[in-house]
């Protein structure tokens, strides 16, 4: 199988890198008194590593927010895959190919890898609970498929050693690849991942940059992150934009915004 042609469930992939997936326009966000965005916009290029970075507290974690409808911005507007989005849920979002992983690591403790993963399929499951729930005829089928997909992703990202144990007693960074894997599950085809480096030692950062990089390359799924981390920024991204109170400050290659004086006062803290 030549993997750089087929997606996780060996479907031909198609890259076109380049078409906008999806546009922020004009995106303002407030909380009571706290502008948490204010006149944003920006674009995400299919096929790319996207990374939204900025000192803390400048918005980025509300932006993903508003990508994946947890967050509606009063105002300005969301276009993916050229429609116009209205106020979608989540899991209108995922079911849409948006899926993300969070700041802190949001699974199911006392579950195992391979279920937290096969919940990454529910979105994927056309069975009723009933036949699910038997587990019989039809649903059985289905489960063997969707098990087939799982074990799949977790050949992918090496963690069969651990795929029976609870996840809960993994080491965070182990926690973090497992996240990944349940975001995979859904067969994404826009990945928002939030600081998917958070908490590791460096051994475990160049493993997930190797995962995220593998992702993007191998089923061509676009990639949108925040990371503190600037040399995972700058190794990992095709384009990055920098947010500062609220603000777009830059928009650039890593090597543009690496340049930019209004980033590097940004980072320096100097005062505006
Ligand atoms: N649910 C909320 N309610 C009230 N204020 C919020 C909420 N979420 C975010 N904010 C505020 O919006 C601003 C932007 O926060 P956000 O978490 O998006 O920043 P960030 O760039 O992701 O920060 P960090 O790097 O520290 O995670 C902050 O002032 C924050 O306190």
């Amino acid at each position: 199988m030549n993997v750089e042609t087929m997606n996780v469930t060996g479907e031909p992939l198609h890259r076109d890198k380049g078409d906008v997936l999806l546009s922020v326009d004009n995106i303002s966000l407030r909380f009571g008194g706290v502008k948490a965005i204010s006149d944003v916009s920006f674009d995400i290029r299919k096929g790319e590593v996207r990374a939204i970075i900025g000192p803390n507290g400048a918005g980025k974690t509300s932006m993903l927010n508003c990508i994946n409808g947890f967050y509606h911005p009063q105002e300005g507007q969301i276009t993916y895959k050229g429609v116009r989005r209205a106020k979608v849920k989540p899991h209108q979002a995922a079911a849409d190919g948006i899926a993300r992983t969070f700041q802190n690591v949001a699974l199911f403790k006392g579950m195992s890898t391979l279920d937290n993963i096969m919940t990454g399929r529910t979105l994927k499951m056309h069975r009723s609970f009933f036949w699910q729930a038997l587990r019989h005829g039809p649903a059985m089928t289905e489960e063997i498929e969707h098990r087939k997909v799982v074990e799949d992703i977790i050949d992918f990202l090496q963690i069969q050693h651990i795929r029976k144990l609870p996840v809960g007693k993994l080491p965070y960074g182990l926690q973090k690849r497992v996240e990944l894997g349940r975001a995979l599950a859904m067969e994404p085809e826009l990945l928002l991942l939030d600081e998917p480096m958070a908490g590791m030692n460096l051994e475990e950062k160049e493993d997930m940059c190797r995962f995220i990089l593998d992702v993007n390359n191998q089923f061509g799924t676009t990639i949108a992150l925040i990371e503190h981390d600037m040399g995972v920024v700058m190794d990992l991204s095709d384009r990055v934009v920098v947010l500062e109170y609220g603000r777009k400050i830059a928009d650039g290659t890593p090597d543009e915004v690496k340049a930019n004086q209004k980033v590097i006062d940004a980072y320096l803290g100097v005062a505006h």
